[in-house]
C-alpha cells in the first residue's frame, strides 16, 4: 500500500493454493508485508501466482524462503506435518529463525509433530493457525483477496509460545480483514471435527451413496436447491479432505459416532409415526440453524449464507496487481 510502512519486510507462503494465494494476495492488497514469496516443490502454481499478482517472487529453495520474517505452511493437512518438521529443524538452532505458522485445518497432528522434532519442547517460534474461510474450490486461480475478511481465524498458542511471534500471526490475520480467536488444540480439533470435518464426510458419503444406487440418474435429474445446497462441499478437493479424515481421527470417529446415534433416534421416530419427536427435532434444528444464519449476517459477511462461505458465485477474482 504506497506511503505505508510495512509491518515485516518478507512474508513466505508455502504451498500457494486457495488458502495460501488468498492470504498473499490479502498481504499484497494492505501492504502488511514489503514482499510476498512463495515457496514451492514444482514451480507451476508459483509462477500463475506471479502471473495473478498473487505474490511478488518464488523460490524452490527452502532455505531461501526461510530467510523471510514470517513462514506460513498453506500445504495439505498431512504434508504440512513433515514440512513443518523439515522446518522446524532447519531453524531451531539459528539465531534469527522466522516466525512459523500455518493454515490447516487440523492442529494436534501438528502439534505432534513439532513435539517430535524438538525433542519433546514446544518451540517458542511456532504458532499454529487455522482460518475458517475457504470454499470447495482448490488452486491459486480460485483466490480472493477477501476470502477472510469478517472470517475467524483460530491460532493455538501454548504456553511456551514466544508473545512477539504470536503478536506478529495475529497482525498477519488482523491485516487480511479476519477477526483472530484463540484456543486450546484438543478443543479446536473436536469444535471442527463436529462443524466442518463430520459435515465434509456426510456430504460425500450421500453423494457417494446416491451415486452407486441403480437409479442415480434418475436421482440426480431429479434433484433439487436442498440436494445442491447440502452437497456443496462434496466438490471439495479429495486429497484435502482424506487427510484431514487421517489427521483428525479420534475427534472425527467421536463426531461421527454422537451423529450416527442421533441417527438412530431420528430412524425409530420415522419408523415408529413418532410425529411429536419428529417435530421437536427440526423445530429444535430450525431455530439452531435460524440463530447461526442471522449470526453469519450480523457479522457482516453479506446477505446470503452463500456470501459467508465463499461461494464462488461470490468471488471476487485476483486482479493483477502488478
Ligand atoms: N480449502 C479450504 O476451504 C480451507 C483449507 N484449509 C487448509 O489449508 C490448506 C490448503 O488448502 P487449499 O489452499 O484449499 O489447497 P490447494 O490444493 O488449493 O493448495 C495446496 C497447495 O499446496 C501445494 N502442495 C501440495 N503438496 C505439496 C508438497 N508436497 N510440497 C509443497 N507444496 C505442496 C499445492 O501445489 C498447492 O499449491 C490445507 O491444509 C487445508 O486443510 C483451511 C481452511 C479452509
Ligand atoms: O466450503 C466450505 O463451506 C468450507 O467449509 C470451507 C472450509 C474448509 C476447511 C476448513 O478447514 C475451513 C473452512
Amino acid at each position: 500500500m504506497p506511503g505505508t510502512q510495512a509491518r515485516v519486510a518478507t512474508v513466505a507462503i508455502a504451498g500457494l493454493g486457495l488458502i495460501g494465494g488468498s492470504l498473499a494476495a490479502a498481504l499484497r492488497e494492505s501492504g502488511f508485508a514489503a514482499r510476498i514469496v512463495g515457496w514451492g516443490r514444482r514451480d507451476t502454481s508459483l509462477r500463475r501466482g506471479v502471473e495473478l499478482g498473487v505474490i511478488d517472487a518464488y523460490t524452490l529453495s527452502l532455505e531461501e524462503a526461510l530467510a523471510a520474517d514470517i513462514f506460513v505452511i498453506c500445504t495439505p493437512t498431512l504434508v504440512a506435518a513433515d514440512l513443518l518438521q523439515d522446518v522446524l529443524r532447519l531453524t531451531l538452532d539459528s539465531d534469527r529463525p522466522p516466525v512459523i505458522t500455518d493454515a490447516a485445518s487440523v492442529k494436534g497432528n501438528l502439534q505432534r509433530a513439532a513435539l517430535d522434532a524438538c525433542d519433546g519442547s514446544f518451540p517458542a517460534h511456532l504458532v499454529l493457525g487455522h482460518p475458517i474461510a475457504g470454499s470447495e474450490r482448490s488452486g491459486v486461480d480460485a483466490a480472493q483477496a477477501d476470502l477472510y475478511r469478517d472470517h475467524r481465524v483460530i491460532l493455538t498458542p501454548q504456553a511456551e509460545t514466544d508473545a512477539a511471534a504470536l503478536a506478529l500471526v495475529r497482525d498477519m490475520w488482523l491485516a487480511t480483514g479476519a477477526e483472530v480467536v484463540e484456543m486450546d488444540v484438543a478443543r479446536h480439533d473436536a469444535v471442527l471435527a463436529a462443524t466442518s470435518h463430520l459435515p465434509h464426510v456426510l456430504a460425500y458419503a450421500l453423494v457417494d451413496a446416491l451415486a452407486r444406487s441403480d437409479a442415480s440418474e434418475e436421482i440426480f435429474r431429479f434433484a433439487a436447491g436442498g440436494f445442491r445446497d447440502f452437497t456443496r462441499i462434496a466438490s471439495s478437493d479429495p486429497v484435502m479432505w482424506r487427510d484431514i479424515a487421517i489427521a483428525n481421527r479420534p475427534a472425527l470417529l467421536e463426531a461421527i459416532d454422537q451423529f450416527s446415534a442421533h441417527l438412530g433416534e431420528l430412524r425409530a421416530a420415522v419408523e415408529t409415526g413418532d410425529a411429536d419427536g419428529l417435530h421437536s427435532t427440526f423445530t429444535r434444528a430450525k431455530a439452531a440453524r435460524d440463530r447461526f444464519a442471522a449470526s453469519l449476517a450480523e457479522r457482516g459477511k453479506g446477505s446470503s449464507d452463500a456470501a459467508a462461505v465463499g461461494q464462488p458465485e461470490t468471488a471476487k477474482r485476483i486482479q493483477s496487481q502488478e
